[in-house]
């Protein structure tokens, strides 16, 4: 859009066209002119001519006369020669001598020689002709003529009366009034020819000099014209080239700005800076009086100044300048701009209407053209680019293509700051994935290992005590497990809320993943370490509402201190794992400092897990069975399947040991299906061999139970080995209804709806509430035999035994006692009516072949 501009001056080139014009007039008039002199000139030369050819019939006739009267008067012969040689060249017979109009015929030379030479034989009538004259003229020299050749007739009568020695009569002849007569008969219209030759040559040469000065004049004038227009071409051609100089140098320094305007995109880091560079620079540079940049603000529907450079950017101070087109303010050029999309150049400032609003304000700092360019980000328009002049017209096609070009420049440096803010803050994501755990934003293990690091170096600079706790929640899995991960997430969350809330300066918490939790504590010593470590299991044990579950969880601590238990966080944090696996193992939710036991612990349980890893592929495995038997009838009515292993390094290893650590390490999983099978597949083959029907117990640990799919998989186990349920009981300890009674209550269930029995065991060490054990489908209590060991010395074990008993009995259960190992053990439980019995005092756990020896004993 534009507001009107002057229009433009005449060029160089129409003055060229001009002169060229007017020296063609010059050169016209000119040869016009030579062209009159030469007319006046032939007309000259045709009077002279004619006068001439006349004077020769009037000097040929006067020399006739004279030759005829010398002859007569002296009888000379040459002079009768003469008379006949005139009349001869008149008539064209003999050749005309050269200049033959200044001939006198009394110059004849001694030796009778003529004095010159002589040209073409031509009649004087007929060069007469050829002359040109009128035919009037023409006809009166022809009647002269004729008279002249009478009158030669009568010379040469006379010249014959001469020679008849009659000189009298031939001197009369030539002298009478007829003679006279004659004489002036050719004279008169050779005098009426000279003056019609003299006037119509008067009458031409008068005409052509008219048109000579006319020609003069036109000559004069078209030169003065042509010497104008040169001149004044030449000073358009100076004013042009000046012109043209300014206007390089104009453009020069526009592109200089541009060029400036491109340094400032290359060294601004925001747009901020970037909006100030330019503003400075289409000033510096680019022949501006002043610029500013507005953004336009979408909540007020106003435009903000956001960089202004330049003499006068006073001017901007409390600038109302908005984009409604039903204000006065909006219709400016900026509100024109925004509705069309297009620049706005208001190349009259002072005189324009839309800047009507702002003229008494504009006039004070002299704005006399201004423009209006839109700023797009993402093809919307953000703003706009103002530039002012105090010159109008000051946006010609040139200022407007460099603004513009500026203006893209800036729009594509928006662009790459858009790119690299997008850049940046994928950087800054992935710093902070790098450097936190995404779900508590605590610091993760990255980050503490380089925090810790660093707090370890401030201690070992300051001479103080460090600690470094790991805290880890007890069955947090199980949470995972039953209640989905948003709630063990949200969980998450919420602990590491309360957990930072314990910290003091300078202290640091980072969660390893998992539910793992590690606190770095500098300047702090062991008793220090223990109370923290209190607050955080009580803060820990408190309830947490995550959504509608209630949910209690407790934690286990493993501390290490700096410099005692280590001098780098690696060392301190596999010291502090192994105090915590030892909470583990104790039963949990407590905390322990690290000792040196605890490491050698360590050091074997991942010895024990990496070999464990390979002991099924390496068939280092196998199963025993001890015999189960009833009490009543002292047959055996069951077999327990005990795990054994062995490797050539490690030797024999107890399940005690290494059954924790397949528990631990989640290889429980593999090995326990392997014994199921194992004992299914015995169980199957001994119906098959034809023994004592038996129950086999296979112990399943809770990481089994806790598996989805655990029901299923067993019977599909069964069902493979061809096995009827009712012959396999599934051992559970008490610790698998712990964390989620409702969820192993349902497993429960569908184990038993698969006909697959369940008992309880080492009954009595657990924490199983009996009003849970009403809802489990088991059917039978072990006895755990650490009550069984002292029955019959340990009047308390006694009593606990008595009332496991009972208490199974009032709930429908068979109890067995495991452990047995004497005959008063065996007594006091038979006394006590326990159902069943296991133990070293009817067989220690057997090989299968032995197992079958015992069991065909049975059966003879
Ligand atoms: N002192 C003494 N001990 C007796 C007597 N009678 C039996 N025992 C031992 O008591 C343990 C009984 O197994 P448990 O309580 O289920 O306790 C088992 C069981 O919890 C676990 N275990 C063994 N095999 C497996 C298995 O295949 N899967 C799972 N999950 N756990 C198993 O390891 C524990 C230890 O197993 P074992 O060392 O085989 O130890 C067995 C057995 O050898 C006795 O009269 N005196």
């Amino acid at each position: 859009m534009k507001s009107p501009v002057r229009p433009p001056q005449p060029q160089f080139f129409s003055y060229l066209w001009a002169s060229t014009g007017a020296l063609l007039l010059v050169t016209v008039a000119f040869l016009f002119y030579v062209w009159t002199e030469k007319r006046i000139d032939q007309a000259n030369e045709l009077r002279y001519a004619s006068h001439n050819l006349v004077e020769e019939l009037r000097q040929s006739s006067d020399d006739l006369s004279r030759m005829a009267r010398t002859y007569v008067a002296t009888g000379d012969i040459q002079y009768r020669k003469h008379h006949q040689e005139i009349v001869a060249i008149r008539e064209g017979r003999m050749p005309r001598p050269r200049n033959y109009e200044n001939v006198y015929w009394d110059l004849v030379l001694a030796d009778d020689r003529r004095p010159r030479a002589s040209a073409a034989a031509v009649p004087l009538m007929q060069l007469m002709r050829e002359a040109k004259l009128a035919p009037e003229e023409l006809a009166l020299l022809a009647a002269a003529k004729n008279e002249s050749d009478k009158l030669v007739l009568v010379d040469i009568a006379a010249m014959d009366v001469r020679d008849a020695h009659d000189a009298m009569r031939a001197t009369t002849m030539l002298h009478d009034a007829a003679y006279h007569r004659a004489k002036a008969a050719i004279m008169r219209p050779i005098g009426e020819v000279n003056d019609s030759v003299e006037r119509r040559t008067r009458l031409l040469v008068e005409a052509t000099s008219l048109d000579a000065n006319l020609a003069r004049v036109a000559f004069m004038c078209s030169a003065l014209l042509l010497v104008v227009l040169v001149w004044r071409g030449k000073r358009k051609l100076d004013a042009e080239r000046i012109a043209a100089m300014n206007r390089t140098q104009r453009v020069s320094r526009l592109y200089s700005a541009l060029s400036q305007c491109n340094q400032a995109i290359v060294r601004s880091h925001n747009e901020a800076e970037l909006f100030e560079r330019i503003c400075r620079d289409v000033v510096s540079y680019g022949g501006m009086q002043m610029a500013w940049i507005g953004l336009i603000d979408r909540e007020l529907d106003r435009i903000t100044v956001a960089a202004s450079y330049g003499g006068g950017v006073e001017y901007l101070d409390e600038l109302e300048v908005s984009l409604d087109a039903g204000a006065p303010e909006g219709r400016g050029p900026i509100g024109l701009s925004y509705r069309t999309g297009q620049p706005y150049w208001c190349q009259d400032y002072q005189h324009a209407p839309e800047t009507a609003y702002w003229h008494a304000r504009g006039a004070r700092y002299g704005w006399a053209s201004s423009a209006a360019i839109p700023l797009r980000r993402n093809g919307d328009i953000i703003g706009f680019f103002a530039p002012y002049a105090n010159a109008v017209n000051a946006f010609d096609q040139e200022v407007q293509n460099l603004l513009l070009e500026m203006t893209l420049d800036i729009e594509f440096a928006l662009k790459n700051f858009d790119r690299e803010k997008v850049r940046q803050q994928a950087d800054q994501r992935v710093h902070y994935l790098a450097h936190y755990d995404v779900l508590t934003g605590l610091p993760n293990r990255s980050q503490l290992h380089e925090r810790a690091r660093q707090l370890l170096e401030q201690a070992r600079v300051n001479r103080t005590p460090a600690a470094l706790l790991m805290l880890d929640l007890d069955h947090f899995k199980d949470i995972n497990d039953t209640l989905g991960h948003t709630v063990g997430d949200a969980l998450l969350s919420e602990l590491a809320l309360r957990l930072t809330s314990c910290l003091r300066d300078g202290d640091m918490v980072a969660r390893l993943g998992g539910d793992e939790f590690i606190f770095v504590m500098p300047n702090m010593n062991s008793g220090e370490a223990s109370d923290v470590a209190r607050k955080l299991l009580d803060l820990i044990g408190q309830s947490h509402t995550v959504g509608v579950h209630d949910l209690r969880v407790s934690a286990s601590i493993g501390i290490a201190m700096y410099p005692d238990d280590g001098h780098d966080v690696e060392t301190l944090l596999q010291r502090a794992d192994a105090a915590m696996f030892q909470v583990k193992r104790a039963g949990r939710q407590d905390f322990r400092f690290f000792t040196a036991a605890m490491q050698q612990r360590a050091a074997r349980h991942l010895q024990l897990v990496n070999a464990l890893r390979y002991a099924l592929e390496r068939e280092q495995m196998h199963v025993v069975y001890q015999p189960q038997v009833s009490l009543k009838t002292g047959r055996i009515i069951g077999a327990e399947a005990l795990l054994r292993w062995s490797t050539p390094e490690l030797g024999v290893v107890s399940p005690g040991e290494f059954i924790p650590a397949a528990e631990e390490s989640g290889l429980i999983i593999s090995i326990g299906d392997w014994v199921l099978r194992q004992a299914v597949r015995q169980a199957r083959a001994w119906l098959d061999a034809g023994l004592p029907s038996l129950v086999m117990a296979v112990n399943l640990s809770a990481v089994q139970f806790r598996a989805a799919d655990l029901p299923a998989h067993v019977a599909q186990v069964l069902y493979e080995e061809g096995l009827p349920p009712e012959y396999l009981e599934l051992e559970l300890t008490e610790g698998v209804a712990v964390q989620d009674p409702q969820g192993a209550i349902a497993t429960m269930n569908a184990l038993h709806d698969r006909g697959i029995r369940m008992s309880i065991d080492d009954f009595g060490t657990g924490f199983s509430s009996l009003s849970h054990l009403k809802k489990f489908k088991v059917y039978k209590l072990k006895i755990d035999q650490s009550f069984v060991r002292d029955i019959s010395t340990d009047a308390e074990d006694k009593a606990i035994v008595a009332a496991i008993i009972n208490m199974a009995r009032s709930l429908g259960l068979t109890t067995i006692a495991e452990g047995v190992e004497t005959v008063e053990q065996l007594e006091f439980l038979r006394e006590q009516h326990c159902d069943e019995m296991q133990g070293y005092h009817i067989s220690k756990p057997l090989p299968p072949q032995e197992f079958e020896a015992l069991l065909s004993k049975q059966r003879d």
